[in-house]
């Protein structure tokens, strides 16, 4: 129905090709004009301002509208209320509606900012809506318009972004295929960046953990999709119109935006879901930028398998750059990141959240950082970044036309220091065999031409804003000093002419003089007014005197009075013109800043290498993961004591390790440190071990911790179970996984049935290097069937104080579980331990072993549960040697012991 509604809005505005998008987006503003129509003229009662505010509101019905009045941006009716309640501000009311008083709060413009954070980190949109007419020439209310919208993942001023993390929007569509197992299109773009990036992922987990990866800050996807509710209550998460998805419209979106005859060149030309998701994503942006996106200057395809892949619940698990409380302390981005610009802190987050695959890119990485540790060279190179800082987003700004006078400032210091760095990385890559810091510094350009326009044009120091002027350097422009010099000059010019005019006229009592109604005047006293020569008109009559003006003075009163807002108007020019001039550097300049924020990230790496003494690893062919004194970074980090350091050793012939020991020994821990240093490792970093070397990773998988998802009715068990699903799923020979007390969630049988199965499926079926924790004790056996199965545990003695964790991984499965002793230091009261203790031991006798170690043999049917009493008298008895009766009195005994 809407694509033929569409084919009749074509005949009827005579679109000359046909475009899908266009025409719905025209019948979208139609029906909302019509609407508007409805609602004015109902409303005709309403004020002509209010009608104006009715009638811009009904098309932007999806954002709190920002209606500029004065100094205030004003909210009225349901925005109003809403508004009052985030913002906690007042509501009070402004005229009538239908009888009722129409609620109004309002934000005072010049700190707007603060507020429009507010309202975008809750994940609300607000349509800013300016006087755009002049007050002097407009009859009724003066003209208003949308001038942008501020959306969660489109902001790009510098008060509403986060510094250190990419603010994103993410489009996502998707189809369901014969197998069932949806494929999905993403889309997302970092406006404040620059960035556009595509890509298709197969299966629900899979885009679960691209969303988790790219952790946006505003989600758009398609109305037909039906997402589980973490994806659909995110904040920021919106529903888009399916025909905003339309495959043609959208392919036609991209390929005018790139000037391109197709997607080709992009590398996705038959990625459909990819290129909706693209399309609907771009004309999003651009609507509510209001603008062409000149710095989105291609897309990229992320390929899958270029990456390590790690699932959203293993991003989790390793705290990468978000604990598991959600806040930013003692993550491995807290420990690592030492980057001198906010932009290479971003782009050390996106690595970090991305490892590589094995390749070129990945031991180019490594080279560089080898190469910059060289001499120190990287400790020349960081002060020198910190001057330049954030050009990534100076450059967006820019482009989108909303770059401020610091802006412009911050990139004439930038590019001034650009001659100093080349010098540097030059010495540099003369010092090393390699090329690659030459060919970074290759990426880097010098603009001599913009930096010495930008120096010579702008003041020191420029103000925040454009608006009151003092932006433009004087000397730059001749107009502006002449209209700056005029006003400043007046004073001097005012004394001059009075002194001339009372020489010329004898007039002892005339003086120059201004006020705001008359403007310029010569006053002479009632008794002299007769004397006046005939070229001074009469302006004022006072009691005492009369005020004149000549044709000079006129003339000078034009020039002077309009000079202030000409000079700002010119100054205002200039600047825009000069961001024009930037603006045309674009390419090369956003190229030189993502290679500056890489020879961050490396040098980064190299500091982190030096001071914390970490190694590079070796990346090797073959499938292992060899650390030698390996260290978790960030425990190290915050521990007051000495960490101990521990060897990982996984290969083809040891692919698993049952991991044993008591609580708080340090299992998890170590299980977390090597997925760290590999996941550092394929970064490109150094990794906290004495030595390290790793063969080809495809993923990393972790099931570790606990944590139920009520909202997502799921619970804990259900959590642990689903992720586990998910790694025997997924896994192959060449990944890593850890397994952290996998059935612990339920009864102890279930639960141990269930890690046994497990463990055996994974070191069998699939041949993942793997770590598995537990305090299932009867684990240990595989060990003895499976030679690809060892066993370690980590170390514990018994003091007499209690017990003593040494945090040493030593070979062979745990003696004891320590579970009481932990429960003790844990302030456990002594009469509840003592129970415990009795409870034990009961158990104990009752299965005749030790209930909770492995001292005893371990048997090969793990789960015979110790017989009964009953079941041995049974077996002790010769039936054929019982008279009736002594069966009769046997068969009650028996009874009896059972109750
Ligand atoms: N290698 C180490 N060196 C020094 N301290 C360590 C080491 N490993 C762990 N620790 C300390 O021990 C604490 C507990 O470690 P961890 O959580 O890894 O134990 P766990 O065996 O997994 O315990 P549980 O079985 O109860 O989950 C850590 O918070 C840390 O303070």
């Amino acid at each position: 129905m809407a694509r033929s509604l569409a084919f009749d809005v074509k005949k009827l505005y005579g679109l000359q090709q046909f475009d899908f998008h266009v025409a719905m987006s025209i019948i979208a503003t139609h029906l909302q004009q019509q609407d508007a129509v409805l609602t004015t003229s109902d409303l005709s009662a309403h004020t002509p301002m209010m009608q104006q505010f009715l009638r811009i509101k009904a098309q932007q019905p999806e954002h709190l509208l920002f209606y500029r009045m004065g100094d205030f941006y004003e909210l009225f009716f349901d925005d109003a209320t809403k508004a009052a309640e985030l913002l906690d501000i007042t509501l009070t009311a402004r005229g009538h509606s239908d009888g009722k008083p129409i609620p109004m709060c309002g934000v005072p413009y010049h700190s707007a900012e603060r507020y429009l954070a507010r309202l975008v980190e809750l994940g609300f949109s607000v349509a800013i809506c300016e006087q755009t007419g002049d007050p002097a020439t407009s009859k009724g209310p003066v003209e208003r318009q949308v001038v942008r919208i501020v959306t969660p993942g489109t902001v790009s001023d510098e008060a509403l972004l986060k510094e250190r993390r990419d603010c994103i929007v993410l489009a996502v569509t998707g189809h369901k295929t014969s197998s069932s197992r949806p494929e999905y299109g993403l889309a997302w773009m970092d406006v404040s960046g620059g960035r556009f990036r595509v890509c298709e992922v197969s299966g629900h987990e899979a885009m679960l953990a691209e969303v988790e990866r790219l952790q946006p800050s505003e989600l758009l996807f398609d109305d037909s999709l039906s997402l589980p509710a973490e994806i659909s209550s995110r904040i920021g998460a919106r529903r888009r119109p399916v025909w905003e998805f339309d495959t043609d419209t959208c392919y036609r979106q991209l390929t005018s935006h790139f000037r391109s005859r197709d997607l080709r060149g992009f590398d996705f030309e038959h990625r459909l879901q990819a290129i909706r998701a693209a399309g609907a994503l771009l004309s999003y942006v651009k609507d509510t930028q209001r603008s062409e996106l000149p710095h989105i200057q291609t897309v990229q395809v992320e390929q899958p398998d270029d990456a390590l892949i790690l699932d959203a619940a293993s991003r989790r698990n390793l705290e990468i750059d978000r604990n598991l409380n959600g806040g930013s302390g003692n993550t491995l981005m807290s420990v690592i990141d030492k980057t001198a610009t906010t932009m290479g802190s971003r782009l050390l987050n996106r690595w970090l959240n991305r490892p590589l695959r094995f390749g070129t890119e990945l031991r180019h990485r490594q080279q560089t950082v080898a190469d910059l540790l060289q001499n120190y060279h990287f400790e020349t190179i960081q002060p020198i970044l910190k001057k330049i800082g954030d050009l990534e987003r100076i450059l967006a700004r820019v482009a989108l036309g909303s770059a401020r006078p610091r802006d412009m400032a911050r990139l004439r210091d930038a590019l001034a220091a650009l001659p100093e760095l080349q010098q540097i990385l030059t010495t540099a890559s003369r010092a090393t065999q390699s090329d690659r810091v030459k060919k970074l510094a290759q990426r880097i350009s010098e603009f001599p031409q913009l930096c010495q326009l930008l120096s010579h044009a702008l003041v020191a120091n420029p103000p925040v804003v454009i608006r009151e002027g003092g932006v433009i350097a004087e000397g730059y422009d001749a107009q502006l000093d002449e209209l700056r010099s005029l006003s400043s000059n007046a004073g001097q010019y005012l004394i001059d002419l009075e002194l001339r005019e009372k020489q010329r006229t004898g007039l002892s009592t005339l003086k120059v003089g201004y006020n705001r109604v008359h403007g310029y005047f010569i006053e002479v006293s009632k008794a002299q007014a007769e004397q006046m020569p005939a070229e001074y008109q009469r302006r004022q009559t006072l009691k005492n005197a009369e005020r004149f003006i000549t044709p000079e003075l006129k003339t000078f009163e034009d020039k002077v009075l309009s000079a202030n807002s000409k000079a700002l108007a010119r100054e205002k020019d200039l600047y825009d013109r000069l961001m024009q001039e930037a603006g045309e550097f674009l390419a090369e300049l956003q190229g030189s800043a993502a290679a500056l924020a890489e020879l961050d990230v490396l040098c980064n790496f190299a500091d982190r290498a030096l001071n914390l003494n970490w190694v590079q690893p070796v990346l090797v062919e073959h499938t292992e993961v060899n650390i030698t004194q390996g260290r978790h970074p960030v425990v190290e980090q915050v521990l007051e004591t000495q960490f101990v350091a521990n060897d990982t050793h996984l290969s083809a012939q040891r692919q698993m390790l049952i991991i044993t020991g008591p609580n708080m020994g340090g299992k998890s821990t170590y299980m977390r440190q090597t997925a760290l240093i590999v996941l550092l490792a394929f970064c490109g970093s150094h990794v906290p071990a004495s030595a390290a070397s790793i063969g080809p990773i495809d993923r990393i998988f972790t099931r570790i911790g606990s944590s139920d998802d009520l909202a997502g009715g799921r619970s804990t068990f259900m959590v642990e179970m689903t992720e586990t699903a998910n790694i025997l799923h997924n896994a192959s020979a060449n990944s890593l996984v850890l397994m952290d007390e996998v059935g612990r969630g339920t009864s102890t049988f279930d639960g141990l049935s269930l890690a046994w199965a497990c463990a055996l499926h994974i070191a069998d079926k699939i041949g993942a290097l793997t770590l598995f924790a537990t305090h299932y004790f009867e684990l240990t056996v595989l060990a003895d069937s499976y030679p690809q199965i060892d066993n370690v545990h980590l170390d514990a003695t018994e003091h007499q104080q209690g017990i003593v964790f040494m945090h040493t991984v030593k070979p062979g499965p745990a003696n004891q579980s320590y579970g009481l002793q932990v429960a003790q230091l844990a302030g456990i009261p002594p009469d509840v331990i003592q129970q415990a203790r009795q409870k034990l031991l009961a158990l104990e006798k009752l299965a005749g072993k030790p209930a909770l170690s492995c001292q005893g043999p371990i048997q090969d049917d793990l789960f015979v549960s110790p017989d009964h009493p009953v079941v041995d008298r049974l077996r002790e008895l010769d039936p054929d040697a019982l008279t009736p009766r002594q069966a009769m009195d046997l068969l009650y005994q028996l009874k009896q012991s059972c109750s």
